[in-house]
């Protein structure tokens, strides 16, 4: 009944600190997804999901783009998102009533370019039984998308760029241009710059092509985004098992925050994957059910950051200048490796744990909080 009333969620009680975690997170998200700057009124994008300032920054150039007509070029490494950004811009255009034709320029040989994007008359070629409508047609009126157009040959390069000058095209066996009003949305994960001052890239179409640019940002380098993305994808992926959304420990997450997702939003879908099939009977998934390589990345990471300090600290902070600890590092880990030992040795005793620090109750749960650990962890 609360729920038909407009209520969020419903927690059962005594609620724990994951579901508790879990629906505030979603409700939080729900609350900024629809708490959008100006420019991305209207713009509908609940399904790209963050909130990191870079993402915001390049969904407000989306949405700007969206609103236009000129040809946008996107860039970014592999699985940052650019197949799901160009449908958001076709989605959003004045052109989303009309089809949205991918292409994949990988491995497309050149005498297969022409007729796939061209078509052509019936009888052009032994075999050609038909009429082939190619793929600049069918996206007439619509959005034509050429993903990866780094990987384009020198002729594939050259008939797409008379196309976009000329706005019309010859199909193969026929004697007469047609005509094609579709919009360009190009993508690739390859430095295009560097390939024009390479002359592997002619530089007239790359000019052609970059009326709007808009560069995505790898995931490592917006690592609040790994949470939203992970309990999106969570529930999904738990969906497709047809069982109920898996929580994820704080160590779980903090190892995937560390993590260097070289394949961004790809690799983290595949890797909440295993993790939910490693973890299929728990109601909780924690490091363990993690793929091996992630987990061991992600701890060499933490424990190559943390080293400068520790090394400090077990050496008694020896003679050497380089990574001295400052005073408050110094403190602060010491600190925290004080409440494990406390916690360990307390049992998680609260009464216990206060007279063996000699601290008061309020003491212990202030710095516990300060330190993000828990007496029960
Ligand atoms: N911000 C996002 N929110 C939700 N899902 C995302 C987001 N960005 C990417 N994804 C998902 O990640 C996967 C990879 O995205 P996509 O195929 O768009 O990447 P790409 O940059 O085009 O990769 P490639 O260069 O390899 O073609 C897709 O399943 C996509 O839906």
């Amino acid at each position: 009944m609360a729920l038909e009333n407009g209520a969020w969620d419903y927690l059962e009680k005594p609620p724990a600190y994951d579901d508790v975690k879990l629906t505030l997170k979603r409700a939080l998200q729900f609350r900024d997804n629809k708490m959008v700057s100006p420019t991305r009124e209207g713009f509908k994008s609940d399904f790209i999901i963050g909130r990191s300032p870079v993402l915001k920054k390049c969904l407000d150039l989306v949405a700007k783009s969206a609103r236009t007509d000129g040809n946008l070029f996107i860039s970014g490494e592999t699985g940052t998102g650019k197949d799901l950004i160009a449908n958001a811009v076709h989605l959003n255009s004045e052109r989303s009533g009309a089809p949205f034709i991918a292409v994949d320029c990988t491995n497309l040989p050149d005498t297969l370019v022409e007729n796939l994007l061209f078509g052509h008359a019936k009888g052009a070629f032994t075999g050609a039984v038909d009429k082939n409508e190619g793929l600049i047609k069918q996206a007439d009126k619509g959005t034509l998308f050429l993903d990866e157009i780094g990987d384009l040959s020198t002729a594939a390069q050259k008939s797409i760029l008379r196309v976009l000058q000329t706005k019309t095209f010859r199909p193969l066996g026929m004697n007469k241009e047609l005509s094609c009003d579709f919009r360009l949305i190009s993508a690739t994960n390859r430095d295009l710059q560097a390939m024009v001052k390479q002359r592997t890239f002619r530089k007239d179409l790359f000019y052609r092509l970059v009326t709007h640019h808009i560069h995505l940002p790898p995931l490592r380098e917006r690592p609040d985004d790994i949470v939203l993305l992970a309990d999106y994808y969570m529930e999904k992926i738990c969906a497709q098992f047809g069982i109920r959304p898996k929580a994820m420990s704080d160590d779980f997450i903090d190892t995937l925050m560390v993590y260097d997702w070289k394949g961004n939003i790809r690799e983290l879908i595949s890797v909440l994957h295993a993790a939910v099939a490693s973890g299929l009977n728990e109601p909780r998934l924690n490091p363990h059910h993690l793929p091996v390589a992630l987990r061991i990345f992600s701890r060499k990471k933490t424990w190559e950051e943390q080293r400068p300090l520790e090394r400090g600290i077990e050496n008694g902070l020896g003679t050497d200048e380089t990574g001295f600890p400052s005073l408050k590092d110094f403190r602060h880990l010491n600190e925290s490796q004080y409440l494990d030992a406390l916690v360990r040795l307390s049992g998680g005793h609260i009464e216990k744990a206060c007279s063996m620090a000699g601290v008061s109750r309020s003491g212990l749960y202030h710095l516990l909080e300060k330190h993000n650990k828990k007496l029960n962890p």
